[in-house]
Order: C-alpha cells, then sequence, then structure tokens
C-alpha cells in the first residue's frame, strides 16, 4: 500500500460516488474501505438484542441514525481508532496500491490513519458541494444528524486538498483533478 486517501464532506456531496468513480479508475490497484461498515455490522447485531423494541416502537426505529451516531460516539470516546482500525483490518490492504476511505467524518479519524501509517502515506480530500445541489441528491438537514460532531468535526481542517462537486464540474473533470493532485495514475 503506497498511498491512503481519506474523503471526508457533509452529506450527499458525493463521496461515495467519487471513490467507486476513483476506485474503477484505478481497478486493481485501489480499494475502498467504509469506516461506516464495522459501525453499521455492529450496529445490527446491537439491534437483534433490541429487535422487540425496535419493531413495535415507531420513534425508536426513526431514531436509528441518531442513535447510531449516539453510540459510535460512546465507542469512540474510549477508543478513537475502534471503526478505522477494524474497517482497515477487515481490508486486503497488501493487494493494492491505494486505499479510499470514503467517509472520514472526525478529526480523530485523520489522527488514528496519520499515526497508524505516516504522514508521508495518508492524504486528504474534502469534497464541498452547495447545500441545492446536496438537495437535487436527497438531502434534508435533520437535527441531530446534521449539526453534530459526525457531520461538523471537520469543518474547520486544513486539507490537502479542497474540490467541489457540483454541476460546474464534470465527473470525470473531478476524477482527473484528484488523480493529478494525489499523483495516483
Ligand atoms: N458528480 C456527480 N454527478 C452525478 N451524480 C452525483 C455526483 N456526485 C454525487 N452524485 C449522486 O448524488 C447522490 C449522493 O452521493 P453520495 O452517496 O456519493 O454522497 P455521500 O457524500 O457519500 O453521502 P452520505 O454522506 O449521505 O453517505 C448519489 O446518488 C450520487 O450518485
Amino acid at each position: 500500500m503506497r498511498k491512503i486517501l481519506l474523503i471526508s464532506g457533509k452529506r450527499k456531496c458525493g463521496k461515495d460516488f467519487l471513490s467507486e468513480r476513483l476506485q474503477k479508475r484505478l481497478g486493481d490497484r485501489a480499494l475502498i474501505v467504509r469506516i461506516s461498515e464495522p459501525i453499521k455490522t455492529e450496529w445490527a447485531r446491537k439491534l437483534e438484542l433490541n429487535l422487540n423494541s425496535l419493531l413495535s416502537d415507531g420513534p425508536y426505529k426513526e431514531q436509528y441514525r441518531r442513535d447510531m451516531i449516539v453510540w459510535s460516539d460512546e465507542v469512540r470516546a474510549r477508543d478513537y481508532g475502534y471503526f478505522c482500525r477494524m474497517a482497515m483490518t477487515q481490508a486486503p490492504l497488501d493487494l493494492v496500491d491505494v486505499v479510499i476511505v470514503s467517509d472520514i467524518r472526525r478529526t480523530n479519524d485523520v489522527r488514528w490513519f496519520r499515526e497508524t501509517y505516516g504522514d508521508d502515506v495518508v492524504q486528504t480530500l474534502r469534497l464541498t458541494s452547495l447545500p441545492e445541489t446536496r438537495k437535487a441528491r436527497g438531502w434534508n438537514f435533520t437535527a441531530g444528524v446534521d449539526d453534530v460532531a459526525s457531520e461538523c468535526d471537520l469543518d474547520d481542517y486544513q486539507f490537502d486538498c479542497v474540490l467541489p462537486n457540483d454541476a460546474e464540474m464534470s465527473s470525470e473533470q473531478l476524477i482527473e483533478k484528484v488523480l493529478k493532485v494525489f499523483k495516483l495514475s
């Protein structure tokens, strides 16, 4: 593994979209790691314990996303690298040059990657999209989701590169820019 590209951005700014296009472009040389995967897996396991209350109680069900944030924050408070470590441990890192982490949300996520793999390997990209672009992609402001640390912790972080993902730039141009800036091709 030569490089780890950490991708951050608000909901519906296109993190997954860019990660998948980038991975396709790089082919076998790259893989995508999602920190949310071990979070969702563990949460689902937890939910089975509470499945009855989840099924019988409407509000409990609707709180799913918020509850998952609260719970994962509790785990992070004890061990900030917990989910990053799990996600990376499950990935076949030896087989690729580039690891694309598609959902960086915390300063502590970046900290963990830098401490574990070093500043020469880890690079950071912030994607931005206008609120109207995000709305057109299905985003609606949700209290407890859009105004908490999981969404705002990296707002003031100094990324290696910040790129807009709105209609002005085609997805092909965006990919070319990322490949060039991070010297991936
Ligand atoms: N440049 C683009 N051109 C066309 N469609 C795009 C572009 N960027 C994003 N989209 C679309 O917008 C939607 C939201 O993008 P995506 O799921 O990648 O966002 P995200 O940042 O990963 O969101 P979340 O944080 O909620 O998971 C998807 O349907 C995606 O295909």
